[in-house]
C-alpha cells in the first residue's frame, strides 16, 4: 500500500521512473507503473526488470498511497475520475498537468493534492521542479514528495498564482532554448559553410558554458554582454540587431504560451 504509483509512461513518466530508481531514492519494489498502451508497459518492464506494472490505473491506485499522474492535461481529469472511486481519501495525488488547477483536482478527489512541474532536464539531474501543495497536504506528505523530486534536481515551492510564469521559464524554457540554439547554429552554418553538426556542437557547448558562467560568477546577462562585446567589434553588431528585434519576438512568444496555458487542460 505504500508504493509510489506513476500513471503514464511517456516523456515525464519514464523520466521520473528512471530518475527515482537511478538516484536510489526508491527501490524497485517501492514503485509501480500503469500506462495506457501495452507497448509502454513492456518498455518499462524491459528497462527496469522486476518493476511493478499494474494492469489498470485502478489496480495501481488500490496499491499506492502516493500517486503521480503524468498523463497529458486533457487526459488528467478522466484518469483522476477513474481512480477516485477506488481511493479512500488517504492517498496523496500529485498531478503534473499544466493548466489544471488545485481547485479542479480537489473537485475530483477529496484527499491531498499537489501540483508538480518537473523539467526534461531533470533526466540529467539539472533544472528545477516546481511544487505547489494543496491546502490539505500534511507536512509529512509534503516532505516526502519534495524529497522524491529533489532526487532529480532542485525543488522550488511556488504559489499557484505564479505557476504559469514559473512553468514557462523552468519547464518550457529548455524547449525554447533548444530552439534558439538550433537557429543560431543553423544560421551560422548556412552563412559560412561550417559543417552543421560542428556548428551545433560548438553552440551547445557555448550555451552550457554561458549558463555556468552566469551562475558561478553571479554576473548579470548585461555584464556578460558588456564583457564580450568589444566596442566597435563583432558581438556588438549582433547584440545591437538582437536588441532591436528580440523584445517584440519574446513578448509575442510569452503571450502565446500564457494564452495556451489557460486552455491546455480544457
Ligand atoms: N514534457 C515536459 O517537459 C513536461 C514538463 C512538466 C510537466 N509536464 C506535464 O506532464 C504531463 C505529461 O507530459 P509528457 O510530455 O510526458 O506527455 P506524453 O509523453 O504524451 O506522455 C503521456 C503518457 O500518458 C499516458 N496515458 C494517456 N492516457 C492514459 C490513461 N488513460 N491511463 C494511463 N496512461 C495514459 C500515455 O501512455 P501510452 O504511452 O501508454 O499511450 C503517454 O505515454 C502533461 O500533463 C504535461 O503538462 C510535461
Ligand atoms: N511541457 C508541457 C507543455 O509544453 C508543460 C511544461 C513543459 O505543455
Amino acid at each position: 500500500m505504500d508504493r509510489v504509483g506513476i500513471i503514464g509512461y511517456g516523456h515525464m513518466g519514464s523520466m521520473l521512473v528512471n530518475g527515482f530508481l537511478s538516484s536510489g531514492v526508491l527501490g524497485i519494489d517501492e514503485i509501480m507503473v500503469a500506462s495506457k498502451r501495452q507497448e509502454s508497459m513492456d518498455a518499462c518492464a524491459a528497462a527496469w526488470p522486476g518493476i511493478g506494472i499494474a494492469r489498470t490505473n485502478r489496480e495501481l491506485a488500490r496499491q499506492c498511497r502516493l500517486i503521480i499522474i503524468t498523463v497529458r492535461p486533457q487526459e488528467t481529469r478522466g484518469v483522476l475520475n477513474e481512480i477516485a472511486s477506488v481511493m479512500d481519501g488517504d492517498e496523496h495525488v500529485v498531478s503534473l498537468a499544466a493548466g489544471i488547477s488545485l481547485e479542479d483536482l480537489e473537485g475530483l478527489f477529496s484527499g491531498s493534492v499537489t501540483r508538480v512541474v518537473p523539467t526534461a532536464t531533470s533526466a540529467v539531474g539539472q533544472g528545477t521542479t516546481l511544487v505547489c501543495h494543496g491546502r490539505q497536504v500534511g507536512m509529512l506528505d509534503a516532505l516526502r514528495a519534495e524529497g522524491l523530486f529533489s532526487s532529480i534536481g532542485n525543488v522550488a515551492l511556488v504559489d499557484e498564482v505564479n505557476l504559469p510564469a514559473a512553468t514557462l521559464l523552468s519547464s518550457c524554457g529548455p524547449g525554447l532554448l533548444a530552439a534558439i540554439i538550433e537557429e543560431l547554429a543553423g544560421a551560422t552554418a548556412r552563412a559560412s559553410g561550417l559543417e552543421a553538426g560542428r556548428a551545433l556542437a560548438l553552440t551547445t557547448e557555448m550555451a552550457a558554458a554561458t549558463a555556468a558562467y552566469l551562475r558561478e560568477t553571479g554576473k548579470t546577462p548585461g555584464d556578460l554582454v558588456e564583457e564580450v562585446a568589444t566596442g566597435g567589434g563583432v558581438t556588438e553588431a549582433g547584440v545591437q540587431r538582437l536588441r532591436e528585434r528580440l523584445p517584440g519576438v519574446f513578448d509575442g512568444t510569452v503571450a502565446a504560451m500564457l494564452e495556451r496555458y489557460g486552455t491546455v487542460g480544457k
